[in-house]
């Protein structure tokens, strides 16, 4: 399964090479159009319906024409609504526009009066401002309840490489793309629009990608199931992982739910240091739990000086005290790899550079979200992505920006995008859990950037398995369930 996902720039430049490889944008056009037809007659369950396609000015308005010829002679009635003047196509789509031998109306609102199917294919990658005149009134009149929309590339409206939607976009029950999806389909609030997201396979060969280098990838197991650690036969628990954590005094609920993600996850020990007065809360809350009082940081050091104990997580529920201060730069300086979550992102707001030249670096996993990383990194712009890599590169660590599209970014540049999350997660203590699920896998030798995708796809699905009503408790008890359910 390909997990590339090509920034629109990026597509350009695939259509580019395979031209160059000899293959004409006629025929990668008849094959976008072709597969469009497909699609609208699979939505329709075989059965014909009155399709009104709304072609723009562009290539997109082009897939438009070629799916009109395939939908007609497939015997359904197809009206077709233009954007624009006619005699100002071009290139391939003018050459689609011809091959079209029916009737070329105005695109208008009234053209969808007892349409059974819109296809939208007014504009895709190539949108450069927002919506607005008739292509905006064209949006707004696909809204009308029980009329199914199938956007081409993308529903016109939305930027394929930010997920911005410019001005308005209609919310499309199936998306029709080419050879690799782009940002939005897999970014908010574009793919609320995208509805089943279908890439079809126009012919291009997998080769072109070669030159083209990409960095973003969807997040799957397919990515890192060679790396998720297993028990040895004959292992012993020291050889699966030694994670430590940090957990307060008032907040202590946070580190229990990460300490029992961390042993579910494989942990082959987890000790919890705490202030001898939450002693009692942590050491009643699970028997397999290694809990350690200490009175400062001093006492978290000497933890730290044992090398077995090799992960480490910092922030659910710590406060933001000295402690929390003190335990986080002693933690870099010990060169341990970990997680930094939650009280992490207010105890060190603005400061990166004091992160850093302290040994901050790509063994650790910052895990905020959106709140959390204004904190640490400032009001950064551009699309969910752009900022989580952005910080990556900033702060030398894997960066995972929490939400229902997460994106996981490592400092090199790549970046993942998670979308396997039910907003069902969206409850107290679920990022608690998250954050033990990643340290459990960094505990047991995992790459960072690969632990924090798996963490990712695992939380997902641990909120999939459990689904409405779940309690940020029930992740942890649904993890080997999960692993099992995905030969993991
Ligand atoms: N490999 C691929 O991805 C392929 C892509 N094809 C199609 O090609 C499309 C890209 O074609 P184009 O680059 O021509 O892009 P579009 O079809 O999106 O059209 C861009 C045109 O619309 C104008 N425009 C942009 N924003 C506007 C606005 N807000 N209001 C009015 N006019 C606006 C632009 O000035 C430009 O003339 C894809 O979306 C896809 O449908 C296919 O034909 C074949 C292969
Ligand atoms: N709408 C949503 N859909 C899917 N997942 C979501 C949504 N909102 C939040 N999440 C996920 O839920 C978790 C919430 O974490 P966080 O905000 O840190 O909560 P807490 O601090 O209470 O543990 C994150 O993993 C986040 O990605
Ligand atoms: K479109």
């Amino acid at each position: 399964m390909a997990h590339e996902i090509l920034t629109v720039a990026q597509m350009y430049s695939v259509d580019r090479a395979a031209m160059q490889a000899g293959i004409p944008g006629s025929l990668l056009m008849e094959r976008a159009g072709m597969a469009v037809a497909r699609e609208a007659i699979i939505l329709c369950g075989g059965r014909p319906r009155p399709v009104v396609i709304l072609c723009g000015p562009g290539n997109n308005g082009g897939d438009g024409f070629v799916a009109a010829r395939h939908l007609s002679a497939a015997g359904w009635r197809v009206r077709v609504g233009l954007l624009g003047d006619r005699v100002a196509l071009r290139g391939d789509a003018a050459w689609a526009a011809e091959c079209w031998t029916g009737c070329v109306d105005v695109a208008s609102p009234d053209l969808l009066s007892g349409a059974g199917l819109v296809i939208d294919a007014m504009f895709g990658a190539g949108l450069n401002r927002p919506l607005e005149g008739q292509a905006l009134a064209l949006v707004q009149a696909m809204a009308q309840p029980g009329l199914p929309v199938l956007a081409v590339d993308v529903p016109s409206g939305i930027h394929g490489d930010n997920g911005v939607v410019l001005g308005a976009a209609p919310v499309a029950d199936v998306t029709v793309s080419f050879f690799r999806p782009k940002p939005a389909h897999y970014l908010y609030p574009a793919r609320g629009h995208v509805g089943r997201l279908v890439i079809a396979d126009i012919g291009i060969p997998d080769t072109v990608l070669a030159s083209i280098g990409p960095t973003i990838q969807t997040n799957d197991p397919t990515l890192w199931r060679a790396q998720f650690p297993r028990p040895a036969v004959t292992g012993h628990k020291y050889q699966r992982g030694h994670a430590l954590i940090l957990g307060g005094t008032v907040m202590t609920g946070a580190a229990r739910l990460s300490a029992r993600a961390a042993l579910r996850l494989g942990a082959g020990l987890v000790t919890l240091a705490c202030e001898p007065a939450a002693q009692l809360v942590y050491s009643l809350s699970m028997p397999s739990l290694i809990v350690q009082p200490i009175t400062d940081a001093g006492g978290f050091s000497e933890l730290l000086a044992d090398p077995r104990r090799n992960a480490v997580l910092l922030g659910p529920g710590a406060g933001t005290g000295a402690l929390l201060r003190e335990a986080v730069l002693a933690s870099l300086r010990a060169g341990k790899a970990g997680v930094l979550d939650a009280d992490f992102f207010s105890s060190f707001a603005g400061a990166l550079s004091t992160l850093r030249q302290a040994g901050l670096n790509d063994r650790w996993v910052l895990t905020p979200h959106e709140g959390e990383f204004a904190r640490l990194f400032g009001p950064l712009t551009g699309s969910r992505l752009d900022r989580a890599r952005h910080a990556a590169a900033e702060s030398g660590a894997v960066v995972l920006l929490k939400g229902p599209d997460t994106v996981i970014a490592h400092p090199d540049g790549r970046v993942r995008v998670n979308h396997n999350a039910p907003p069902d997660l969206a409850i107290a203590g679920s990022g608690d859990v998250l954050s033990g699920l990643i340290l459990a896998l960094l505990a047991q030798g995992m790459d960072p950037f690969d632990a924090a995708s798996t963490g990712a796809w695992l939380h997902g699905a641990a909120g999939q398995y459990c689904g409405r009503g779940l309690i940020a408790e029930d992740l942890p008890e649904a993890v080997p369930a999960v692993l099992k359910q995905n030969n993991l």
